[in-house]
Order: C-alpha cells, then structure tokens, then sequence
C-alpha cells in the first residue's frame, strides 16, 4: 500500500488471481465474438497473462510484467500496424465490463469510476497507436498508474 489508510486499486479489486480470472474470462468471449475475434486469432498463449500482469501493475499490483514480460514500450509495440477501429475498441470494452460484473469485481461507484476510466484511456491510445506503424519512444518509459482519480479513494457508506 502506498498510502497505510488507502488501498491500492489492485489490492481493492482482490489481487492477483482476480486480474488473471478477468483476462481468462474476457478472452474466452473476445474470441467467440465476430468483430473482434478475428483480431486475436494469433494471440500468444501468455497474452491474457500479460495483460492481466501489466493491468494489475498499473493499479498498483506487484511488477510482474514489467520485470520480465515486457515494458510499457513493447505494449505499445504490440498495437503498432494492428489497424484498430472505435467499433473494435467499443466492443473490447462492452466485453470487459461484462465479464467484470459477471465475476464479481467490486461494483462500487468510486472502484468502478477508476476502472472505466483507465479502461478508456489505455485502449483510445491502443487504437491510436495501432493506426501508426512506429512510434519513437523510450524504451524506458516508465509502466503507466493509475489511482482512484477524483473520488480520492474507496467507496466509504
Ligand atoms: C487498456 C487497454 C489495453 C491494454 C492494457 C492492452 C495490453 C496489451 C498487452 C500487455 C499486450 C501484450 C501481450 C503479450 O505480451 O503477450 C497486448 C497485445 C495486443 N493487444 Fe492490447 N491492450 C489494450 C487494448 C487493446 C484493444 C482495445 C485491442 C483491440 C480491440 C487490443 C489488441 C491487442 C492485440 C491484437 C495484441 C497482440 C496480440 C498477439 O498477437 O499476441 N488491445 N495488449
């Protein structure tokens, strides 16, 4: 925790095996659905791992991803010349709140604001950089974070 009395979004939304639930759970519908299955028909058998590693990282989680699956740079890299559309963006993210209300994250209005919002700002930058075919970039940039945002911290009835 960085703050003793604030937990983290990662900590807030259950851990680790909650991310990686998610990502299981969100690929399995990502790849039935029409528009956007074909998209992931060449994904690596560690994606949903990754992306669950580097999500929870951003929150505040543990540095798996970025201490040996990747950077921030090499997920930009990922995107680059794949050609993304608003449609295709939309629906990844109707898909991921779907499968979160179905596993039960936390539904609360302050953890479910933080969620949207870095779930609309990590993949509008996704279809941007997907519609260029380099970037120059750092390859040290640092690892996105994202915090509770206005709301300033967990729900408190
Ligand atoms: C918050 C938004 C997003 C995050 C954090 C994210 C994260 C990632 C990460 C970490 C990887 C690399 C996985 C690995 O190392 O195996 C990746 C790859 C990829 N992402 Fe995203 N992504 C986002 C949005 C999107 C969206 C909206 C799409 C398309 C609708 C997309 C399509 C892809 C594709 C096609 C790959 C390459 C898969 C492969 O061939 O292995 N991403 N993404």
């Amino acid at each position: 925790m960085t703050n003793k009395n604030i937990p983290t979004l990662y900590e807030w939304a259950g851990g680790m095996p909650v991310f990686e639930k998610l990502m299981i759970k969100f690929y399995d519908k990502v790849l039935q659905d029409e528009l956007i299955g074909p998209v992931f028909k060449h994904m690596s058998p560690e994606h949903q791992r990754h992306v669950a590693h580097f999500i929870a990282e951003v929150f505040g989680g543990p540095k798996l991803y970025s201490s040996g699956e990747g950077s921030h740079a090499a997920m930009i890299m990922k995107h680059l010349g794949k050609h993304l559309t608003e449609a295709h963006r939309k629906r990844w993210v109707e898909l991921l709140i779907a499968t979160a209300d179905e596993l039960d994250l936390p539904a609360d209005p302050e953890f479910r604001s933080a969620f949207v919002a870095y779930i609309e700002w990590g993949t509008r930058i996704a279809v941007i950089n997907s519609n260029e075919t380099g970037v120059t970039m750092n390859p040290d940039e640092p690892m996105p974070k994202w915090g509770w945002g206005e709301p300033g911290g967990p729900y408190q009835p």
